[in-house]
């Protein structure tokens, strides 16, 4: 059964990036007079998330002041997550690394602003470090993973790390003590 209202109408547009995998998704929003009606997420229209589009948890983030950076989280396999991104309030410079070690764009980085506004989420296969950058003040996210959370596998890439060479859009604000103290990748 396809996920709209009868018709065969996609709720999503793609946007490819420059890392295979790793993909924009933009939400379409059904407006009438008194605002608008989306789809947040359909299984069958993205079914390509993560193993088969089966979600196994849904986070959820405030990050009040505005130059915050929180990453660049990954899981190491078998836990190595498919995570889905959206930003409810606010607008963020959401950042994936390739961290797949065979992949061409090892270590390059793409960025993308999602926000309230734009309406989009960044859908990023296992195989990449996860962070962002807010924008603006009060930044709310919510996270889909189609693989549970395990401490004992968590990872993470200095988001200053000269060797990613991220650019971020703002002075460093406030960054986790856990974050400041991933080391660099070696030369
Ligand atoms: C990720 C996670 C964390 N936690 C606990 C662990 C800590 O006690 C507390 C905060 O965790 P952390 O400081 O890792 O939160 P963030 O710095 O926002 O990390 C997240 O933001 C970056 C940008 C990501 O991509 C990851 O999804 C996630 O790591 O929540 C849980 O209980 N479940 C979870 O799935």
């Amino acid at each position: 059964m396809k996920c709209s209202l009868g018709g065969l109408m996609s709720r999503f547009s793609r946007l490819s990036t420059p890392l295979a995998g790793l993909t924009v998704i933009e939400r379409k929003q059904m407006g009438d007079e008194r605002g608008f009606f989306s789809r947040f997420f359909c299984r069958d229209e993205l079914r390509d998330f993560g193993a088969d589009g089966t979600i196994s948890q849904i986070n959820h983030t405030l990050t009040r002041a505005k130059g915050t950076i929180r990453g660049m989280h990954f899981q190491r396999p078998p836990h190595d997550e498919a995570k889905f991104v959206s930003c409810l309030a606010g607008a963020v410079f959401d950042v994936a690394v390739d961290i797949r070690p065979d992949s061409p764009t090892y270590l390059q980085w793409h960025g993308e602003i999602l926000s309230g506004e734009n309406a989009r989420s960044m859908m990023i296969p296992g195989g990449f470090a996860h962070g962002f950058q807010t924008l603006s003040e009060n930044c709310e996210l919510v996270y889909l993973h189609d693989k549970p959370y395990a401490p004992d596998a968590e990872g993470g890439l200095n988001p200053l790390d000269p060797r990613l060479a991220i650019s971020w859009p703002l002075e460093v604000a406030q960054m986790s003590e856990r974050d400041r103290a991933f080391a660099f990748i070696s030369a």
